[in-house]
């Protein structure tokens, strides 16, 4: 995966959008063209990856992804999807980590590790969520933090170089989230950039929280920001297309 730097412009629905919704989303998203080098991507909710990979269409430059996927292949895992599941239903990315499943499901920098190792040996692109909390922030440590998490969940990669990073401070994801300031964020960027090269050792570190039409291009400034990973300010599908021109500008 080496070759030129690339613009990576996703969204997760996370427990988001009906069918109906989705299907609109996708149908109008399809079509586009992106500018040369921006890779577009969306991970809807399990139910809807067939309905959202056929809206999309054939020949789409849209990549699905899933938000989550399990680290064995198959077997007795009461309520968990399995990488060759998502492989099957036209998948080609899988977000592992998120700071919600961080939260709420146990989710642990073991548990990340698992589940890179398992996307990467069936082919699908790992998104590895990772991002410090306030108190961390607070405390001077959040380059250490996000060091610490990404090494974890490379330690046992097959393919470090294609996995993308997606750094998202836990005090800036979500309506209770604050926006931050591009600046906030240059010594993280910095800081993996110089471990991990992009194009090298990584395919891309995207920035996420927060993230909507008119802060995208700034975000996309940081030195060392390869795109952008949106919730809300995504959700539009003409939102999402505006993001993807702005990345083909930045
Ligand atoms: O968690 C996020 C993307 O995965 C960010 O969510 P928001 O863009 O809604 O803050």
């Amino acid at each position: 995966m080496s070759g030129p730097t690339r613009r990576w412009v996703g969204t997760s629905w996370k427990m988001t959008k009906s069918r109906a919704e989705a299907e609109a989303w996708a149908r109008r998203v399809g079509p586009v063209e992106p500018p040369v080098g921006v890779v577009p991507f969306v991970m809807p909710g399990f139910t809807m990856l067939d309905l959202v990979r056929d809206a999309l269409g054939t020949g789409t430059a849209v990549r699905l992804g899933a938000q989550n996927g399990h680290w064995a292949d198959a077997g007795p895992w009461t309520g968990e999807v399995a990488m060759p599941m998502l492989v099957e239903a036209g998948v080609s990315m899988v977000e592992i980590g998120h700071a919600e499943r961080r939260a709420w499901f146990g989710e642990t920098d073991h548990t990340v590790a698992l589940k890179v190792t398992s996307a990467q040996r069936h082919g699908l692109i790992p998104v590895i969520c990772v991002g410090e909390p306030a108190e961390v922030r607070a405390a001077g440590r959040s380059t250490d933090f996000v060091i610490d998490q990404i090494a974890a969940a490379l330690a046992d990669a097959p393919t470090p170089a294609e996995a993308v990073i997606a750094y998202e401070p836990v005090w800036a994801i979500g309506a209770e989230g604050r926006r931050p300031e591009p600046g906030e964020l240059v010594d993280v960027f910095d800081a993996v950039a110089r471990r991990w090269p992009v194009g090298e050792a990584i395919a891309g570190v995207l920035y996420g929280g927060s993230v909507d039409v008119d802060n995208a291009a700034e975000l996309l400034g940081v030195p060392g920001c390869d795109g952008l990973f949106v919730g809300r300010g995504a959700a539009r599908a003409e939102d999402f297309e505006r993001l993807v021109e702005i990345a083909g500008r930045a």
